[in-house]
């Protein structure tokens, strides 16, 4: 106990002089360890894993996996797995965050093999295994690949010659299913071809990717120019591009039409507000950042023909129309972006 409290205290010392961390001697400190304060390195037994670690006044560092990575004792104690802190059945935290000591720092830290075990002042044990560190670490996080995006205009997409994914595919295959969402993923709409042209389908195909979201114009939409609802879409008027439901809580995207009246900020805000509205509008109107899709008719008459279905998403890319004549009926809904991206995740999609 002796070696230990004079180590302790010349080690809080150097701290002091030098404002640098300290690394305790876990184990009792042999005298040499006293003298002069070493910073410890903690080596595992078996080279080959090549793991070190050291334990800081206010943070746990772990280099292993060619990732240095640091963690705070309030954070490794949050994220116990034990029995009595987490429920693996639910995947759910049991443990009340709010009972964990700020200040508090392990008691022991030991490495067995390729688990770190993590002793607190209660004595409770918590463990890691080293590689779930590295992924959910915020320095194992930085290095994964975020979801690639293609930024495209016009030449780009058409360049691409991004497939669109076969009806029957879509609806039967995993394959088909994750194409497609890959494809939307990596440009913000994605096709799906040789569709009967009925609600029913249409319906079936949202559903294949996820849950659809309700909303004042109903779940599945079925529209027309009869002004049924007092807006434009609902008519044969040419609509600018943009992004629907922008006056929800949880919109869909940004939309000039229905943008409400600007009274939450000043004048001069109003004004650089209107600036930057009018740069982005202009970059929005260059005829290379329009893409022209001429929608197969899936009804000509009597004549029934299988059609194609558009998904976009509104957080990256607008839609508009040209005005028309005669008579038109569009079919549609909208979805969940929660669920889009979790269909994507469980076919193993970076989303
Ligand atoms: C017809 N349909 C339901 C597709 C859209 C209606 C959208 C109306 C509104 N202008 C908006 O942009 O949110
Ligand atoms: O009629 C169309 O093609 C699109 C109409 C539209 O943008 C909308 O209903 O929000
Ligand atoms: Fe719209």
């Amino acid at each position: 106990m002796w070696c230990r409290r004079l180590s302790h205290l010349q080690s809080r010392l150097q701290d002091l002089l030098r404002g640098r961390v300290t690394c305790w001697a876990l184990q009792q400190p042999s005298f040499k360890s006293l003298f002069p304060l070493a910073i410890h390195w903690h080596h595992t037994a078996s080279k080959s894993l090549n793991c070190v670690w050291q334990q800081h006044e206010d943070h746990f560092e772990l280099q292993y996996a060619n990732t240095v990575m640091r963690f705070d004792y309030v954070w490794l104690r949050d994220h116990c797995l034990s029995a009595s802190c987490y429920n693996s059945k639910t995947h759910q935290r049991s443990l009340d965050t709010a009972s964990v000591d700020l200040c508090i720092q392990p008691k022991t830290i030991r490495l067995d093999e390729t688990t770190l075990f993590f002793t607190w002042p209660d004595g409770h044990v918590t463990r890691y295994d080293l590689d779930w560190l590295v992924k959910n670490s915020y320095e194992g996080q930085k290095q994964k690949v975020i979801q690639p995006r293609i930024l495209w205009n016009a030449e780009i997409y058409q360049q691409a010659q991004v497939p669109s994914v076969d009806f029957q595919s879509f609806l039967e295959t995993k394959e088909g299913l994750k194409n497609f969402l890959q494809n939307f993923l990596l440009y913000g709409i994605a096709f799906v071809e040789n569709v009967p042209p009925t609600q029913e389908h249409t319906e079936k195909l949202a559903e294949r990717i996820s849950l659809i979201r309700e909303t004042i114009y109903g779940r599945m939409w079925y529209f027309t120019s009869d002004f049924s609802r007092g807006d434009t879409a609902y008519t044969k008027l040419a609509l600018d591009r943009h992004t629907d439901t922008t006056y929800f809580q949880e919109p869909c995207g940004y939309n000039n039409y229905d943008r409400a009246v600007i009274n939450t900020v000043p004048y001069d805000v109003v004004h650089r507000w209107y600036t930057a509205h009018r740069t982005l509008t202009i970059e929005l109107r260059k005829p290379e950042n329009e893409f022209w899709v001429k929608l197969k008719p899936g009804r000509v008459g009597a004549k029934l023909e299988r059609c194609q279905v558009l998904f976009i998403d509104n957080w990256r890319v607008l839609h508009g129309r040209e005005s028309f004549t005669g008579y038109r009926q569009l079919c549609g809904c909208y979805l969940t972006r929660d669920d889009v991206l979790n269909t994507a995740r469980l076919l193993g999609l970076q989303a």
